[in-house]
């Protein structure tokens, strides 16, 4: 499945448990010898809600959070349970989706984490709108005081005048890698292209450069939001296209709202995972 071109192997673990290790992972995710995705998902029982959702990035190392999975695997949960509404446990909380019948999905993130110790931070910050890093030549940085939220995952937000103008490929397993994440960080160039606009571009922690993360838009427009750059209801253009966030004033939850695709269905090639120790 993919949302806006981030794209999944989704393995339905509700009957069989899985036993995955890293290098089975990422063999399935392998885009050469392998299927090919930026994260893998298990379906599995779940005792809270419709399902459980567990997410691995692309290089093995399990997260509890992914926006466009979410938005894929209600689509999915819903259509078998033949109604709307539906909810998804992950290992960070349960989330309350709503499948709409015009192929678009709102998934209620949550209430984001904001203070420094909840990103998490090395070190303390009193005020996470802005925090102390520069990247590029000490003298001239061409990015610095970003931003930083966790919406179950942990989020810098870089704001810049021209997302393009960022070789983000070069510098982003650089960035991912600070001494101030101790667990490593997802990348966000962010532009506002108006009050109720924003442009972004995103290096996935464990994946790389994506086409769009759900996360980092949820993410990106609290850090706006915050700055008073936007108002509470912004749309967020990625390179796959366009997501809707919305951060509710009444309970502070952030709902995401975006379309799903179903790829292809069937079963794990023959021999993928010879050898990869499952
Ligand atoms: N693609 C996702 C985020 C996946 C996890 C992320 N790379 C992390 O390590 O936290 C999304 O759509 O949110």
């Amino acid at each position: 499945m993919n949302g806006l071109g981030n794209d999944f192997v989704v393995l339905d673990a509700r009957a069989d448990a899985l036993a995955l290790v890293p290098d089975a992972i990422r063999a399935i995710a392998d885009r050469k010898e392998g299927i090919g995705c930026d994260q893998l998902v298990a379906l599995e029982p779940s005792t809270k809600a419709d399902v459980f959702m567990r997410i691995w990035n692309a290089d093995g190392g399990e997260v509890a959070a992914c926006g466009n999975a979410a938005r894929c695997v209600a689509a999915l949960v819903a259509a078998e349970q033949g109604r709307p509404q539906v909810s998804i446990e992950t290992e960070d909380q349960v989330l309350g989706a709503l499948v709409g019948s015009d192929n678009q999905v709102t998934i209620d993130m949550g209430v984001p984490r904001l203070a420094w110790n909840e990103i998490p931070l090395a070190e303390p910050f009193h005020d996470t709108r802005r925090i102390e890093l520069q990247a590029g030549p000490i003298d001239a940085p061409v990015m610095h005081s970003p931003a930083v939220v966790n919406v179950g995952n942990p989020h810098a937000l870089f704001f810049v005048d021209d997302v393009e103008a960022i070789d983000l490929g070069r510098i982003g397993s650089m960035l991912e890698h600070h001494p101030l994440f101790p667990e490593r960080a997802n990348i966000s160039l962010v532009q506002v292209l108006s009050p109720g606009h924003l442009k972004i571009r995103t290096w996935e922690r464990g994946a790389g450069l994506t086409r769009a993360c759900g996360t980092a838009a949820c993410a990106s427009a609290v850090a706006a939001i915050r700055r008073e750059l936007t108002g509470r209801k912004v749309k967020v253009s990625l390179p796959g296209g366009d997501l809707v966030i919305e951060w509710r004033e009444a309970d502070g939850h952030v709902l995401m709202t975006g379309p799903y695709a179903l790829d292809f269905e069937g079963t794990l090639p023959e021999g993928l995972l010879a050898g990869a120790g499952v």
